[in-house]
């Protein structure tokens, strides 16, 4: 039975595909209410309220997932989840109207002071002349942050007849073209603005990014807008500009930490606030549950993930043509980390004919996750084989040749270890299966499954009936048996799939057989 922790509150009609299903358990409370269970819960399910922290992470000892119903991952440690092989999804335009119609909404509450009036009027109080606003029409806006949600807010400025100014450094011309923005720089759109708001996400840049520097360059009399993330705009900056009467008034949704308690922000009459409602409408509350419970089904069946933080993303398409080289990449990389039982300091890989025309980068990773597999004791995937790969001093490369060298396509695989270099080739021949046609200098041709033995000798009579005497002596039944030989009475090597492990003890005594100088069990 899975077992699914939705630690924050999300639509039930939603979830309704995770909840109908029948092997999987979907446990609905907060993290504090399960500390005793953590460690058996395969699938977490957050919004913005939930923190997952290194030191959760470490508790859930099963989660393969993490969903995000939302678009910020800044309470997610992304690099610790990475660390630990956990995938982190998100729903990234699910909420994307519902925030940009937030903006919005603030954006006419702020200029016409629609929450002070509202409170007027409900203290019994009808002062007119206290409430004069100033119009949309006209006005300069500043958009920083040109993604899903500043586009959509820089469309519905343009219908109110606002005059729409964008900064944001990743925004191809062709993009800001097609949409009809005046692109500028940063300073231009301080100078310019009469309104300022931000839909950037909270990074190391964008940390301050309207603190005192950068406010002193703005419009007296501008406004300003945080329907993004606490912080973006530095609230302590703020303070001063507010007491200054610089800025004219404040529409804030998220604070740098949340909730704010008596915050000194809260005792200006022009700084109006939600408490994070951007994506609280039950259109975007439907939109971002129902894209995580179908992500993290799809992942649980073991399929690809299309919104994946820490993972390369892959269309159905895309993940149905490399499936079979992703599982190639597995056996071989599994295969190469046992023969080559020493210290590594480098893999090569070399994808030849049509497997070179994919994408290649998780090929690549399986073929790693299946070499560090047996090389570290926690948790090795996709996710984190790269990571693991660098930290461990291993580099990897990736090469391309359209030719595939007498087959359709192959892998090919050097591994660089202190004492010695280690090469094998592989290819998947459709409906045949996966093949292992190199393997250490020699041509062979066997499926890296099961239980295998390698044996490298001198090419002499009598060699294979030593070896099969001695595995039937100890009841060990040999499934199949390939051959292959540098030249007559050169090296020669011997690949045995077997019906069952080998015992250590089996492998010293081949290895005393004169004219054996390797041998290797391999499990697949
Ligand atoms: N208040 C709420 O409830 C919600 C808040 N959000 C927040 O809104 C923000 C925007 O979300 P989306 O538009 O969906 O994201 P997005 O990823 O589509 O757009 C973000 C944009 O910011 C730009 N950017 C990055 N660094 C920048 C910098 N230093 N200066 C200027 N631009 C920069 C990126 O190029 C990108 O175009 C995020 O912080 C997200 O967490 C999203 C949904 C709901
Ligand atoms: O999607 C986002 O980034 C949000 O900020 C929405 O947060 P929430 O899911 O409403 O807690």
């Amino acid at each position: 039975m899975v077992r699914i922790l939705v630690a924050d509150a999300m639509s039930e009609e939603g979830l309704a595909p995770l909840l109908a299903d029948p092997t999987i358990e979907v446990v609905q409370k907060k993290v504090v209410d399960v500390e005793d269970e953590l460690d058996q819960f395969d699938a977490l399910l957050v919004r913005s309220a939930t923190k997952v922290t290194e030191q959760l992470l470490q508790k859930m000892k099963n989660l393969k997932i993490v969903g995000r119903a939302g678009v910020g991952v800044d309470n997610i440690d992304v690099d610790a989840a990475t660390r630990y092989g956990v995938v982190v999804i998100n729903a990234p335009n699910g909420n994307t109207i519902s925030t940009a119609e937030h903006t919005f909404a603030m954006m006419a509450s702020l200029v016409r002071r629609i929450p002070q009036a509202h409170i007027s009027v409900k203290s019994r109080e009808w002062n007119r002349s206290a409430f004069v606003g100033v119009e949309l029409f006209g006005k300069h806006l500043g958009i920083i942050g040109f993604g899903r949600i500043g586009s959509e807010v820089a469309k519905r400025a343009r219908a109110f007849g606002m005059h729409v100014h964008v900064y944001d450094p990743f925004l191809t011309k062709a993009r800001a073209e097609k949409i009809g923005v005046d692109v500028c720089t940063l300073d231009e759109l301080l100078a310019q603005a009469d309104i300022i708001t931000v839909h950037t996400p909270l990074t190391k840049e964008t940390k301050g990014l309207l603190g005192p520097k950068n406010l002193a360059k703005t419009k007296k009399g501008v406004y300003l807008i945080n329907c993004a993330r606490g912080g973006i705009i530095d609230e302590q900056a703020l303070i001063s500009f507010l007491e200054n009467g610089h800025v004219a008034g404040v529409a804030l949704d998220v604070f740098e930490q949340e909730p704010p308690g008596d915050h000194p922000l809260l005792s200006f009459d022009n700084v109006i606030v939600t408490p994070h409602l951007g994506a609280s409408t039950v259109e975007a509350q439907v939109n971002v549950a129902t894209q995580v419970a179908q992500e993290v089904l799809t992942f649980l069946q073991g399929k690809p993930v299309t919104s994946s933080i820490n993972l390369p993303t892959l269309s159905k398409d895309v993940y149905e043509k490399i499936q079979a080289f992703y599982t190639l990449a597995r056996k071989m990389g599994i295969v190469a980390s046992q023969y080559m039982s020493e210290p590594v300091q480098e893999i090569a890989i070399t994808y030849s004919g049509s497997v070179a025309d994919l994408e290649t980068t998780f090929i690549t990773r399986s073929l790693l996750a299946g070499f560090l597999k047996p090389r570290v004791a926690s948790t090795v995937n996709e996710v984190n084989a790269a990571m693991i790969a660098k930290e461990r001093g291993i580099a990897f490369s990736e090469k391309f040749s359209a030719n595939g060298n007498d087959y359709n396509n192959s892998i090919t695989l050097t591994v660089y270890g202190e004492n010695k270099t280690f090469t094998m080739k592989g290819t998947h021949i459709a409906h045949y299966g996966d093949r292992i046609v190199h393997f250490n200098g020699f041509a062979i041709d066997f499926a890296p499954e099961g239980h295998l033995l390698y044996i490298q000798h001198h090419d002499k009579p009598g060699m294979i009936g030593k070896v099969g005497n001695i595995l039937g002596d100890h009841q060990v039944n040999i499934a199949t048996m390939q051959v292959g030989r540098q030249e007559v009475g050169g090296k020669a090597i011997m690949m045995l799939s077997l019906d069952k492990p080998l015992d250590d003890t089996l492998v010293e005594t081949l290895e005393q057989i004169s004219d054996i100088d390797v041998v290797k069990k391999l499990e697949v």
